[in-house]
C-alpha cells in the first residue's frame, strides 16, 4: 500500500509528488541524479576539500541497487569519483558519473573513463588567464585547471562578489573571442567549450535507459538546464521532479523546483526518506 502522505512530503507538490510515486511504482525504470558539489557535498573555501556527504552516500548505497543513480556535475570526472569516493561503495555498482557537464563519462559497472581529448581555446585561455589577473590586480584569484575547462574562483578573495564582478566582463570577452563559454557559478567563473549542457546530458541518460521517471536535484545556475529538460519531459508525459538544494548564495533554483532542501544535509535527509520509502 503506497505511503500517500510520505509520497506528497518527498515530492514536494503534485507534479513532483505524481514523480516520486512513479519512482516507487517502477524503481527500476527510474532515473534519481544529483550534482555534486552544493548537493551531495557542502561548498567548502578550497574546490580539493570537497567531499560527499556520509549521510548522503549512505542513502545512495541503499538506492544504488533498486535505481538508476547518477551525479552529473561541472567537476572533471575522475575528481568527483576520487572526491566522493564513488567507486568503493557497494551498492553503487550501476552509478554513472557525468563530469564537466557530460562531456566525460565513468561507469561504476566497468570502471572504464571515457574523456574526449582536450579542445584547443580552452588551453590558450589558460595560458594567457595569469597575465590578465595580473592587469584586473587579482593575480592570488584561485585558478582550478580542469583539462577541458578553466574555473576562476573568487570565494577565497578578500571581497568574493567585487572579485567576481571585476573579472567577469574581461574574462567574457576573451572567452568570445576564442569561441568559449562562460558558466558563472558560485563565486565562480568557468570557461569551457560551448554545446554541452547538464539538460544534454540529463536527456542521454534517460533515453538510454529507458527511463520513465525522474528527478534532478541541483544548486546552481548550470543545474537549469537539467531543470529545463526534466519539465519537457514532464510536458511529454513523464513524471519529473526537481530538486533545489538551497543556499543562501545562489536562489534561482528555488522558484524553479518542485522541492526546496535545506543544502546538502536536507537533500541527504530526502535520500534517506526515498530509501525508506522504497524499503530499503
Ligand atoms: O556541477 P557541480 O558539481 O556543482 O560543480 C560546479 C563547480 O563546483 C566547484 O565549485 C564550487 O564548489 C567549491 C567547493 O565547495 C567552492 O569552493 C566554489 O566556490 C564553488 O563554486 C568546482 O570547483 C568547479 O570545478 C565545479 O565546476
Amino acid at each position: 500500500m503506497p505511503d500517500t502522505a510520505r509520497i506528497s512530503e518527498l515530492g514536494g507538490d503534485p507534479d513532483g509528488a505524481r514523480a516520486v510515486a512513479a519512482m516507487v511504482a517502477d524503481p527500476t525504470h527510474s532515473l534519481l541524479a544529483l550534482d555534486f558539489d552544493g548537493v551531495l557535498s557542502p561548498i567548502v573555501p578550497d574546490p580539493e576539500q570537497a567531499y560527499a556527504l556520509p549521510a548522503a552516500v549512505d542513502a545512495l548505497t541503499r538506492l544504488g541497487p533498486v535505481l538508476q543513480l547518477a551525479v552529473i556535475t561541472g567537476r572533471p570526472v575522475r575528481t568527483a569519483v576520487r572526491l566522493g569516493e564513488l567507486d568503493r561503495r557497494e551498492g553503487l555498482e550501476r552509478l554513472v558519473v557525468l563530469g564537466q557537464y557530460g562531456v566525460e563519462r565513468w561507469e561504476a559497472a566497468t570502471g572504464e573513463y571515457d574523456e574526449p581529448p582536450v579542445p584547443e581555446g580552452v588551453r590558450e585561455f589558460f595560458d594567457e588567464l595569469p597575465g590578465l589577473l595580473v592587469r584586473l590586480g587579482l593575480a592570488s584569484l584561485h585558478v582550478e585547471d580542469k583539462g577541458r575547462a578553466v574555473a576562476v574562483h573568487t570565494r577565497r578573495a578578500d571581497d568574493p562578489a567585487g572579485a567576481l564582478r571585476t573579472i567577469t566582463e574581461p574574462i567574457s570577452q576573451r572567452a568570445a573571442e576564442l569561441g568559449l563559454h562562460v558558466e558563472p557559478g558560485k563565486n565562480v567563473l568557468e570557461v569551457r567549450s560551448p554545446g554541452q549542457d547538464k539538460g544534454a546530458a540529463l536527456r542521454v541518460l534517460v533515453g538510454e535507459k529507458r527511463i520513465r521517471a525522474v528527478a534532478y536535484a541541483g544548486d546552481d545556475l548550470g543545474d537549469l538546464p537539467a531543470f529545463d529538460v526534466v519539465d519537457s519531459l514532464r510536458e511529454l508525459g513523464t513524471p519529473g521532479l526537481t530538486i533545489c538544494s538551497a543556499s543562501v548564495e545562489q536562489q534561482a533554483l528555488a522558484d524553479r523546483a518542485n522541492l526546496i532542501c535545506d543544502g546538502p544535509e536536507g537533500v541527504a535527509e530526502w535520500l534517506a526518506g526515498l530509501a525508506g520509502l522504497l524499503g530499503r
